[in-house]
């Protein structure tokens, strides 16, 4: 079981609404290896989100435990939680997050920069994680001189860039025409069969959800396989 990169394990997390304690989900196990990509389909309000957060350490539960890589995220100090998830975890959001003054390389150098590898260095991975995603043009352009799929398959480079272990991905493709959708989530499910990441994604999409490898649904405060409909 070593190559587990993501064990959760009967993870439980509740939010307190005035006198009331309300549980968002409880017992959620997760297991993902290195290679491996899942898709955690679910209602608006089921706790997705919160989950995805959870298991990137970004957010605490009230129950359970979370490793990556066989490292236990509360058993870490705040500090160490910072750099596990700026090393070996990588995050793509629903909007990009893109920093608006830097162009598309300074803004995938960025977690490099961070993790105190040399501009040079840095750079030339940014420029090969950009290519990859198909952006080799598109190096010296700002997020407000891209298109939507442009700026999304930077975030994609820019989760990327420091060869995480996990990347979690939440609606990707959420805020993308069809189309631009569709491009987008073909890079990343080539991604996804192609490198010994493990994936996990949070969508609404079914269909993009039956491109990974296993699927999930959260519901009824918890999660579960997803039969096929
Ligand atoms: N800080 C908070 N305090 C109280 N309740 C919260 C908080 N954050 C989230 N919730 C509640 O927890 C539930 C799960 O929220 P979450 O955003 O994880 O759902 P989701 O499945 O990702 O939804 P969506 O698909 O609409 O993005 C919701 O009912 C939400 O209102």
């Amino acid at each position: 079981m070593n190559n587990l990169v993501l064990d959760a394990r009967q993870l439980k997390k509740t939010y307190t609404s005035g006198p009331q304690e309300v549980t968002v989900w409880q017992g959620v196990d997760l297991q993902v290896k290195a290679g491996e990509s899942i898709a955690i389909v679910g209602a608006s309000g089921s706790g997705k989100t919160t989950l995805l957060n959870v298991l990137g350490g970004l957010d605490v539960m009230d129950q359970g435990d979370v490793l990556i890589n066989g490292q236990s995220l509360p058993a870490l100090s705040e500090k160490e939680r910072t750099r596990l998830r700026n090393q070996q975890v990588g995050f793509v959001y629903q909007f990009h997050h893109l920093l608006p003054e830097f162009s598309a390389l300074e803004n995938v150098m960025m977690p490099q920069l961070l993790a105190g590898i040399q501009r040079k260095q840095a750079q030339q991975r940014a420029s090969e994680c950009l290519t990859q995603m198909g952006l080799a043009h598109r190096l010296g352009h700002k997020p407000a001189e891209l298109s939507g799929g442009e700026r999304q398959r930077t975030a994609i480079a820019r989760a990327l860039v420091n060869k995480p272990r996990l990347v979690l991905m939440d609606e990707p493709t959420g805020n993308l025409d069809q189309q631009t959708a569709q491009q987008v989530e073909n890079a990343m499910v080539e991604l996804a069969e192609t490198s010994d990441t493990a994936f996990v994604m949070v969508t609404h999409d079914r269909d993009l959800a039956r491109r990974m490898h296993h699927q999930y649904l959260l519901a009824d405060q918890t999660l579960q396989p997803l039969l096929a409909d």
